[in-house]
């Protein structure tokens, strides 16, 4: 029983642990990757952390990244196990689901409905909602948020049902955030006992275990949003108005994907979860960097200007020539990733790594946020300078060797990266230009009118990171631009049409 705890022979090196419990007594609450980040200052590129029996790995050198979890992915391509959550979505779960049939039928299906060509008929769409952004953004002094939400959800629903939602207060987008928000609180430290460390736990009967009742409200909510939306484009498709959406293709293809109702509820649902918040922290991390860092601001909106001019909207085929705003989003990726230590991994085979051994079993965790922020590889890397990726491909000082990094990294390693990157990069492309061209973004000023600095620190203290609420001023860069954003918009009404059959009345425009 004294060995519990305690770092096993061969184990990478850590901070020193107690008895029974090992690093549980300073394991991070919040914020984690900043100690992450010092751990690996202090013990190196791969480290070990011990939670009573359960191994964790850290891992902060990009070439062990490599090696690890790309280059032997059939061994670290599985998702910590989580009584939580198979208590509340059974295993259907894409995201946090294990390494197993159900998760690589689901894959499958994802990258078959996800691949760059098959986005690119949700493309339309895409440009209208994002020409609603800028639309709701003209007589936006402040409270930007809600619109920056809507856009991302919106363009999720109608990518994956066919409905989207065209007011933040519509009841889809409502039931989605209350639930999203029960569902991200329950997995915050604390919050339920550490029943994944002490199994026995999983017998308490509900009626003494409050966290199965929450569990089981989450499970609830989960369903009636899931299939309720499920069902919506099933009775579309029976009345033959198709609008292309994704799960068109999955409910005809069913069978030969494998699916079954209860999986397909699931997919689409936790696709969904997936794809929208992560979506709208980017361009909320974005818009924080521009009010921070003006001169950013400035050189990015002298090049739209140089190349697009002021008589229409851009377009993605402008940004083959806008090498300063391609970099810029690039930058924002690694100063403040969404997921800055990606999502944990977990092995099913013993390996080795840099010389150490990592039992089958055990956590991984990519430590982005150390990579991206080391001065040994970035020059500066508290600073957001979209330049360092003008110079090099990875943004990395000269003479370093970059070739284990990939521009990517922010999407994630192995099997696991996310599926949903086309999807992803397309919305962060088309926002990150039309916001440039239409608005300044500007510090909001105090009582006395003296501008209030950003607080690029200021996030959501979780695994996945958001800027939290802050003021800035979002203008119009000229009438005419503004007309142009009123104009697309009324113009884009035909293509919102295919996706609003059969909104609520509350929901509709
Ligand atoms: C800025 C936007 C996004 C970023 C930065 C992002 C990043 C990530 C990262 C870091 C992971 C974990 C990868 C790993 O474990 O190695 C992930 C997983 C995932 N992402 Fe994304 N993502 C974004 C948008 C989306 C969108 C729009 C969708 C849906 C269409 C999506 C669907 C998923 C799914 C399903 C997974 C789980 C994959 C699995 O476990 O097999 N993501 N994403």
């Amino acid at each position: 029983l004294r060995r519990i705890g305690s770092r096993e022979r061969g184990l990478p090196p850590g901070p020193p642990t107690l008895p029974i419990i090992g690093n549980l007594h300073i394991f991070p609450t919040e914020f984690p990757h900043y100690i992450f980040t010092k751990w690996a200052r202090k013990y190196g590129g791969i480290y070990s952390l011990k939670l009573g029996t359960r191994t964790i790995i850290v891992l902060t050198d990009p070439k062990l990244v490599k090696e690890l979890m790309e280059t032997r992915n059939a061994s670290t391509s599985d998702r910590p196990a989580s009584h939580i959550v198979e208590l509340v979505t059974g295993g259907f779960h894409v995201g946090l689901g294990r390494y197993g049939d159900t998760w690589r039928t689901q894959r499958k299906t994802a990258h078959a409905i996800l691949g760059a060509q098959a986005v690119a008929r949700l493309l339309p769409i895409q440009r209208a909602e994002a020409t609603q952004l800028l639309y709701d953004l003209l007589p936006t002094l402040e409270g930007f948020f809600t619109h920056v939400e809507r856009y991302s959800h919106s363009v999720i629903m109608s990518a994956l049902y066919g409905i989207r939602s065209p007011r933040y207060d519509s009841l889809e987008l409502t039931a989605f955030f209350r639930m999203i928000h029960e569902w991200g609180a329950i997995h915050e430290p604390g919050a339920t006992p550490p029943i994944d460390l002490f199994p026995i736990l999983k017998l308490v009967p509900e009626r003494f275990a409050p966290w199965k009742q929450r569990a089981r409200r989450i499970r609830q909510s989960q369903r009636e949003l899931y299939f309720a939306l499920l069902d919506k484009t099933i009775q579309r498709m029976g009345k033959g108005e198709r609008n292309g959406c994704f799960m068109e293709e999955v409910l005809e293809r069913e069978e030969e994907f494998g699916f079954h109702k209860e999986m397909t509820g699931y997919f689409a649902g936790t696709l969904m979860e997936a794809g929208s918040e992560t979506t709208s922290s980017f361009l909320k991390t974005l818009i924080l960097c521009l009010v921070a860092y003006p001169e950013v601001q400035q050189r990015a909106q002298a090049e739209i200007d140089r190349v697009v001019g002021a008589e229409r909207l851009p377009t993605l085929e402008d940004l083959e020539k806008l090498p300063y705003i391609r970099s810029l989003i690039f930058e924002t990726h690694r100063f403040r990733p969404n997921l800055p230590l990606l999502m944990p991994h977990a092995t099913t085979a013993p390996e080795m790594c840099g010389g150490y051994m990592i039992p089958s079993g055990s956590t991984i965790f990519v430590n982005l946020w150390g990579i991206s922020h080391n001065p040994e590889l970035y020059d500066d890397p508290d600073n957001f300078v979209p330049e360092r990726y003008l110079r090099s491909e990875n943004g990395t000082k000269p003479g370093v060797d970059a070739s284990s990094l990939k521009p990517t990294l922010p999407f994630g390693v192995g099997r696991r990266s996310c599926p949903g990157i086309h999807l992803a990069q397309n919305s962060i492309n088309i926002n990150v230009i039309n916001l440039l061209w239409a608005f300044d973004f500007k510090p909001a000023v105090d009582a006395e009118g003296k501008p209030i600095k950003p607080d690029t620190f200021a996030y959501h203290k979780g695994i996945a990171t958001a800027p939290l609420p802050f003021r800035c001023t979002i203008a119009s860069r000229s009438e005419e631009k503004a007309h142009i954003i009123r104009q697309e918009f009324l113009d884009a009404g035909e293509i919102f049409q295919r996706f609003e059959a059969g909104l609520a009345e509350e929901s509709a425009r």
